[in-house]
């Protein structure tokens, strides 16, 4: 992110809360992979989910949409409990995610595994294609309709009808986001949306995660171990050590917090650090 600095420009300082997450617990076995975690994400900001490998980023993620209930707190999104909600109900409430590892559909093309990510939207259409197929046909379009803007929004037009397994990584990923994009979510999860990016293909991510902040308002909480990136497109930002939350705030702030420094390098490398930072 070194040639274009991508600053936020929006302050979401003030705005209402979108997504709350109060002392959320989870156990795998014998182990606290969270250990009362709380953060709040506010309407229209892009707050960052940061920490070393293994510190409960993703399983944080997944309590938020529903794929592990925690074992003890809150989520709620504007103000509505949606704690242990299924996946698919947090969904329909208006949360859209992407994964750490890919999860297109193979075999389709990059405008159908786009147009998924309007199911939410979609009505049942078994009964209206019997009967009022020309609403059935009406609805397809207008889901097309907002397709097809997503296609020219994100620069995909060349690969519209691609196969998306034929696509290079940077593009599926593209993708992924555009089908995200699609649903109109109140909240955006985004989990590591630029692992194993060139720095090309970064920077164009972070320009349409910045596009869909600013012209679409959407409120984005993002896991990113690129901290370029974290800085440049956060408006805050979190960090999770061993399950716990370990330091929070503005986001070069929060990351230069010795705290951090030793849970990414080990106190020994941190106390070199800070000797030579203060040398
Ligand atoms: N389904 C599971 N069963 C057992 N342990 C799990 C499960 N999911 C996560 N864990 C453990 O919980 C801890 C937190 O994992 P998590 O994937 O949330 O970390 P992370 O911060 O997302 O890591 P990374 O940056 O490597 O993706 C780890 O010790 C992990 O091994």
């Amino acid at each position: 992110m070194n040639e274009v600095q991508y600053r936020h420009a929006a302050s979401a300082a003030g705005a209402p809360v979108a997504l709350s997450c109060t002392g959320i617990e989870r156990v795998f076995g014998g182990l606290r992979a969270l250990k009362g975690v709380s953060l709040d994400v506010r309407q229209g900001e892009i707050l960052g989910l940061v920490g070393p490998n293994g510190s409960g980023k993703t399983t944080m993620v997944n309590v938020i949409t529903g794929f592990y209930p925690p074992n003890a707190g809150k989520v709620t999104l504007f103000g509505e409990d949606i704690t242990a909600l299924k996946p698919h109900r947090v969904a329909a409430r208006g949360v859209a995610r992407t994964f750490q590892n890919l999860a297109l559909f193979k075999g389709m093309s990059v405008l159908d595994n786009i147009l998924i990510g309007r199911h939410t939207h979609m009505k049942p259409s078994a009964l209206g294609a019997l009967f009022y197929w020309w609403w059935a046909e009406r609805e397809e379009l207008a889901h097309r309709r907002v397709v097809e803007e997503m296609i020219e929004f994100m620069q995909l037009q060349d690969i519209r009808d691609e196969p998306v397994e034929v696509i290079p990584l940077g593009l599926q990923k593209r993708v992924e986001l555009a089908r995200a994009l699609v649903a109109e979510p109140r909240l955006l999860i985004l989990d590591e949306p630029m692992a194993g990016m060139n720095q090309e293909e970064k920077e164009y991510i972070a320009r349409f995660i910045l596009d869909a902040s600013e012209a679409r308002g959407v409120t984005t909480l993002i896991i990113e171990h690129h901290m370029d990136v974290v800085t440049s497109i956060c408006d805050r930002v979190v960090v999770l050590s061993y399950g716990e939350v370990i330091s929070e705030g503005e986001p070069q702030a929060a990351i230069s917090h010795p705290s951090v420094v030793s849970a990414y390098l080990g106190e020994r490398a941190a106390k070199r650090h800070q000797a030579g930072s203060t040398a």
